[in-house]
């Protein structure tokens, strides 16, 4: 490893939407550096693309769509499992270049991660598909890595294609990222034409790392693996100083110590390599037994020998929760032990335990976004097999009273707002900036506003990203939105009403004031006080999402997404447009589940009683809502 110093490493990644060859890419760039053999016809495996999962389910090659979506980022979620960083060696005129691909997720569910990746590169490839065009998705890493000051190479992929638009999408992209189209490759990775040119410009253009041997060790943690026996691997960046096998470390962040017992680099498969030189990019094992040990943006240093770590670290934070219940309550420590095991390989999952009166034992877990969420579903229902149900997500909300702030993530801690004596001044929701990234604009585009708009969006803005004619341009959409907007079928929605032809994306926006309300309706005859949150206003049609503040004995505590037929004033409606008041409750459970859970109840003598009483919920005459915390709007 001594032989490569910093002059002589170019640490990059490439940033690519789903199917827009990533992959491919980076296996002809390990095959021309000599670092894997060339396939022969027969072998089309690829060798960073080695989920299991995508695997069996024969992923790789759907065209776009939203289900290649959802298993890309399925694959993204489980990149905590499976990382794909490798290190090759490229010789120009005899001068031996040591190059790090360091992947990144590509999806904004896992945004600290994203931006703690491309903190240890200095370039990344942009790799735009040249018959697909540019996605949401790759324009906010793209701003990420932009803003981390990382040289950027612009690539258009699939040149080989009848169907691609070389010219079109270089204008795209010169219009989108304010690239020079003079400054685009164009290759095809599939065949390999051009992508010698890739390898010249990451060592041309990209600035090699800077990293001092005599200073103190500093090692940058951004990913990790987890094996089985071995236990978490972390993949690191040396800033500076020498990291070698047997050293005694410590993390700046937890202030635990380990020792160092492999050393080596991916190359791809893990060669042992007993030290790590400044700049270089490798993976260590020290006995670290949790991956939530290994916390990404983590600064690591030599036991005794403290140093600054890397700015602004922040652990992950969960943005969306939900109740995981057994569909049969005996199960409950199976499915215990089995969320606790997974989590062991996906540090980013929070949990507690919780206990609802209809569903009895669970556990409220908190996620990054909707996407990770259903996939820690999926792998729990896979890979241990457990029958479970998941309940409406949730959005962690801030309360704040006269003298502090209190984040609430359950429904079940919202404090009484309505009650003067608990000193509430404003509840507020977290928001994100979105953008939908659509063709055929003039087919959609209206739909689309109309989606964002019953979606309560703010600042809606479009602009076309080419010029080309009506029919054919793509335009791009963005507008801020309450995150609770999109944790439930927002996703759906747009699948449809775009047929297919959008792309969405959305980023952390902060916090905004709320519209609370207070409500008391009847529920099969009884008064019953709640909370609303109204979401969604017109002349016609209110929708509030309701939380059961005195709980009804059978009732689970979740939240209730109604239909109100009245129109709601600022402060108070008026008595007389509170006529048909009838909601019926729509979404006291996610998905499917809410059957299955009915299903197994219904086997049960107890259980038939307990939800014959889910049912029609009547808001009186009498029914009065106060908007609380609508500053602003
Ligand atoms: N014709 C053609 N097909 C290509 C090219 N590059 C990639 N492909 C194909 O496009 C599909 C997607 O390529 P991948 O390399 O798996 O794309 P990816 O970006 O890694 O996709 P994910 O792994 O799902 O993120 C595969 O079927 C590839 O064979 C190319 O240059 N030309």
């Amino acid at each position: 490893m001594e032989d490569f110093p910093c002059d002589v490493i170019r640490n990059f990644s490439i940033i690519a939407h789903i199917d827009h060859g990533k992959s491919t890419l980076a296996d002809r760039l390990l095959e021309l550096t000599g670092t894997i053999q060339k396939k022969t016809s027969g072998n089309n495996q690829q060798v960073l693309d080695k989920l299991k999962v995508e695997r069996e389910r024969g992923i790789t090659g759907l065209e776009y769509s939203f289900v290649g979506l959802y298993f890309w980022l399925m694959k993204c979620a489980t990149q905590t499992v499976k990382a794909q960083t490798a290190s090759m060696v490229h010789t120009v005129d005899g001068k031996s270049h040591l190059l790090n691909l360091i992947d990144t997720p590509g999806h904004v569910d896992f945004a600290w991660e994203v931006s703690r990746s491309l903190a240890a590169c200095q370039g990344a490839l942009l790799l735009v598909d040249a018959t697909q065009g540019v996605q949401a998705q790759s324009i906010s890493v793209f701003h990420v890595a932009k803003e981390r000051g990382l040289e950027i190479i612009p690539v258009l992929n699939k040149i080989d294609l009848p169907a691609s638009q070389p010219e079109r999408i270089a204008a795209q992209m010169q219009s989108t990222f304010g690239i020079d189209p003079s400054n685009i490759l164009q290759i095809s990775a599939k065949t390999g034409k051009g992508v010698e040119a890739v390898l010249q410009a990451i060592i041309e253009r990209i600035p090699p790392p800077k990293g001092v041997t005599d200073k103190p060790l500093k090692a940058f943690l951004f990913d990790s693996l987890y094996d089985r026996y071995r236990g978490v691997i972390s993949l690191i960046n040396v800033q500076d100083g020498i990291l070698r096998k047997g050293d005694k470390i410590t993390s700046c962040h937890t202030r635990k110590r380990y020792e160092v017992t492999e050393v080596g680099i991916m190359h791809p498969e893990e060669v042992h390599t007993g030290t790590l030189q400044p700049g270089q990019v490798g993976f260590i094992a020290c006995n670290m037994k949790e991956s939530s040990e290994a916390h990404i943006g983590d600064t690591l240093h030599r036991t005794g020998e403290p140093v600054d770590s890397m700015p602004g670290f922040q652990p992950t934070k969960a943005m969306v929760y939900a109740g995981i219940f057994p569909v049969d309550s005996n199960d409950f420590i199976k499915l215990e032990e089995s969320i606790k095991r997974l989590t062991l390989t996906d540090r980013s999952v929070t949990i507690q335990r919780e206990s609802s009166t209809a569903l009895g034992q669970g556990c409220r877990l908190g996620f990054l976004g909707t996407l990770h969420m259903d996939v820690f579903r999926q792998r729990l229902e896979d890979e241990y097999d457990a029958n479970i149900i998941i309940t409406a997500p949730t959005v962690p909300y801030k309360v704040i009273y006269r003298d502090r702030t209190v984040m609430i993530s359950n429904p079940t801690e919202f404090p009484d707002v309505t009650d003067p004596a608990s000193k509430v001044k404003e509840v507020q929701e977290p928001i994100v900036k979105a953008s939908i990234i659509h063709t055929y604009p003039t087919e959609h585009l209206g739909e689309m506003m109309d989606l964002c708009f019953s979606h309560r969006a703010e600042d809606l803005d479009h602009r076309y990203l080419d010029s080309g004619t009506a029919l054919s341009s793509r335009a791009i959409l963005t507008c801020t939105l309450p995150l609770s907007e999109i944790v439930t079928d927002f996703f759906d929605q747009l699948k449809g009403r775009s047929s297919g032809f959008a792309s969405f994306d959305y980023e952390d926006a902060g916090y905004r004031a709320s519209n609370l309300a207070k409500m008391v309706f009847l529920l099969n005859g009884k008064p019953v006080d709640a909370l609303a949150l109204i979401v969604h206003r017109s002349a016609q049609q209110n929708i509030g999402r309701i939380w059961v503040k005195k709980l009804h004995k059978v009732i689970p505590r979740q939240l209730f997404e109604v239909p109100i037929q009245a129109a709601v004033g600022k402060k108070i409606i008026a008595r007389e447009n509170l006529s048909a008041l009838r909601a019926d409750v729509t979404a006291g459970l996610y998905g499917g589940h809410y059957e299955r859970k009915m299903k197994h109840l219904e086997n049960q003598k107890e259980g038939k009683r307990r939800m014959k009483k889910f049912g029609t919920v009547e808001l009186p005459q009498e029914a009065f809502f106060d908007i609380l915390g609508s500053k602003g709007r």
